[in-house]
């Protein structure tokens, strides 16, 4: 299989992207479509008249979203529902609330780096329950849905952070080893590549194609939990202690939807499944993790793991 290469960098925006793609008749949904990343993505998904739902734990911040894209004059009509990704009702509701085809499913919305070990009511890490296992029972139940929709595509935000762990499967929920922050951070967003891989294998049949991207680095409120320190060893604050905008390498929130925007939508991804993009183009196979910037390790790709996962996955939630 060759490597999928488009005209798009990482200097490109998702209006770029997006600009002369049609989509009115098809229906979007964003998981964290309220802020950074995913209203970004959801914003050029209703430019290009997709009816687009945010889905958001926090709906008056949704509301204000949903409010700022069409007050910038997008034809799609935008909706907002709950949904919190740590609340297995939440979900429920929000799959049963869902009526008539889903065309593209945007799993963006994600917690990084919780300082402290969290577990959620079913005592499973929070960072993991939240970025992988909460978007996995949203999927898999919004199946049909997507399956109406006949050629949907699931897009799945994860990270560069992959790099820092393979999914420890005999200790997803670090109840043997210590707690760190970015081992459970990366191993949550390893978990959602090989989920992409799990899905894009069992519903090829069903015409549904699922990928997964890093944005590239964007200043968000994802680096919330994130200290002074931490925040100069990723280059988010200058030498006097200043928190940069956008800092050097980094990109705007525009420009990190852009590859969600490109696997929504963009005819150049049209049946492509079971990949990691980033800065809109396939990204290389690497042997060791980088910088932690760019590339994909093996482990996040492979087939036996995505097995794995997918079982682990539907023990858990039907557990
Ligand atoms: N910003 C970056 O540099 C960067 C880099 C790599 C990957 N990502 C990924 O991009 C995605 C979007 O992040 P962002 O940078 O726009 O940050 P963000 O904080 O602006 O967006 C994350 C969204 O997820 C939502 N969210 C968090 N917990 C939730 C829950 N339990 N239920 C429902 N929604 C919940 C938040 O409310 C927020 O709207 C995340 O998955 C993140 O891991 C971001």
């Amino acid at each position: 299989m060759s490597r999928i290469i488009t005209p798009y960098s990482a200097r490109s925006t998702a209006a770029e992207v997006i600009a002369g793609i049609d989509l009115s008749g098809q229906r979007a949904v964003v998981t964290g479509g309220a802020s950074g990343i995913g209203l970004e993505t959801a914003r050029a998904l209703a430019d290009a008249g997709a009816e687009v739902t945010l889905a958001v734990r926090d709906t008056a911040a949704g509301e204000r979203a949903a409010t700022d894209i069409t007050a910038g004059g997008a034809p799609g009509k935008v909706r907002v529902d709950h949904l919190d990704l740590a609340d297995r009702t939440s979900i429920d509701a929000f799959v049963t609330g869902w009526t008539g085809p889903l065309h593209i499913l945007v799993n963006n919305a994600g917690v990084m780096a919780l300082p402290e070990l969290t577990r959620t009511a079913e005592g499973w890490e929070a960072q993991f329950a939240i970025n992988h296992l909460g978007h996995a029972a949203l999927t898999l139940g919004l199946h049909d849905a997507l399956a109406a929709a006949h050629g949907a595509r699931v897009v799945v935000v994860s990270s560069s952070a992959h790099q820092q762990s393979p999914v420890v499967f005999d200790d997803i929920h670090f109840t043997a080893r210590p707690y760190e922050a970015w081992s459970a951070y990366g191993q949550s967003k390893t978990a959602t590549i090989l989920f992409t891989v799990a899905l894009a294998k069992r519903w090829a049949a069903d015409g549904i194609t699922a990928n997964a991207l890093h944005p590239g680095g964007i200043m968000t409120n994802l680096q919330r939990h994130l200290d002074d320190a931490q925040l100069r060893w990723v280059g988010a604050l200058d030498e006097q202690g200043n928190r940069l905008g956008v800092p050097p390498g980094w990109k705007t929130p525009q420009q990190g939807a852009a590859t969600s925007v490109l696997l929504a939508a963009g005819p150049e991804v049209e049946g492509v499944t079971g990949r990691y993009f980033e800065d809109g183009n396939e990204a290389q196979v690497i042997a060791e993790p980088t910088d932690g910037r760019s590339g994909v390790l093996p482990y996040a790709l492979d087939d036996k793991n995505a097995d794995l996962l997918w079982d682990e996955t539907i023990r858990l939630l039907e557990g």
